[in-house]
């Protein structure tokens, strides 16, 4: 298994959806070859994992069967990882993933953070692969419900937190977990800017952080014209980049990202000035 944890960070997660619905690049890699080249595009664009998606995991997505997310995966994967691409399966299903890691995924990246599918984390422990455990309240339509929050990091944290028990009384190693925000679940726009100010709050839970902004909506809020109209997503690619190099400067292992080459181009920068630190 690649210990893509103990890697150097940053790690660039480059994103690769095989589905027909996901909110950014939807539909465009529903085909094999389409898919396979553009996850090799990826890798030699500087990706350290391509992360592959086989269900659009915007909120209120119509869910796929898990025989469907396997077929839109699998012969992807199994061509990646056979072209010496390292992937990540993005499943919430055990089932997926295990199917995944059979196809040569080295990561489980969950949105779920386990809470989806029982099963995940004896695959998981398993496999003995790393498992990307974001923050998540649920398969739900209704943001607002979920999006309470005393303090959003504080509560992000805790929650975070007993996922990471979870797993490691599920026989998970330590050294094989990473913790994610999940901005845009069950957040509003303002949660997802408190947790980008306060990563290193999540940093003191002692594990590598993934940072998940590439083109989602709060970005496009912040970007409106002044007719309010939001950015569209095709639009949001430079305020991915800094958010994701502010989330590398705060301390993140690692950034997920549609655009790979022009994050490495812009962590290339940070690492020749010395890798700037943010003070926490
Ligand atoms: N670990 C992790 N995985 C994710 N998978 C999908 C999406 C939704 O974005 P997409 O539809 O562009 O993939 N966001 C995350 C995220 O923030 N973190």
């Amino acid at each position: 298994m690649t210990d893509l944890v103990r890697a150097p960070a940053p790690v660039v997660m480059g994103v690769l959806n095989v589905t027909p619905d996901s909110f950014s690049d939807g539909g465009r890699y529903a085909d094999v070859g389409a898919a396979v080249a553009h996850g090799v595009r990826l890798r030699d664009e500087g990706a350290g994992l391509v992360d592959v998606g086989g269900e659009s995991t915007r909120p209120g997505a119509e869910r796929v069967d898990p025989e469907t997310e396997v077929a839109r995966v699998v012969p992807v994967i199994r061509e990646l990882a056979g072209a010496g691409v390292p992937v990540s399966i993005d499943t919430t299903r055990a089932r997926v993933a295990a199917a995944a890691l059979a196809a040569g995924a080295v990561v489980v990246n969950d949105v779920s953070g386990g809470l989806a599918d029982p099963d995940m984390a004896r695959v998981v422990a398993d496999a003995g692969c790393p498992w990307v455990l974001m923050h998540w309240r649920g398969h739900s339509r209704r943001m607002t419900e979920l999006a309470a929050y005393d303090d959003v990091v504080a509560d992000v944290r805790a929650e975070l937190g007993q996922r990471v028990e979870a797993a490691l009384a599920a026989g998970v190693a330590a050294d094989r977990i990473v913790i994610d925000p999940g901005l845009g679940f069950a957040k509003t726009a303002a949660h997802n800017w408190q947790l980008s100010a306060r990563l290193p709050e999540l940093l003191e839970l002692g594990y590598p952080l993934l940072f998940g902004a590439s083109r989602k909506s709060y970005l496009g809020l912040l970007l409106a014209g002044p007719d309010g109209v939001p950015r569209p997503t095709g639009g949001r690619g430079s305020a991915t980049v800094a958010t994701s190099l502010l989330a590398v400067a705060a301390g993140a292992w690692g950034v997920r990202v549609h655009d790979v080459r022009a994050t490495v181009d812009a962590l290339a920068v940070w690492q020749a000035t010395g890798r700037p630190r943010l003070a926490p």
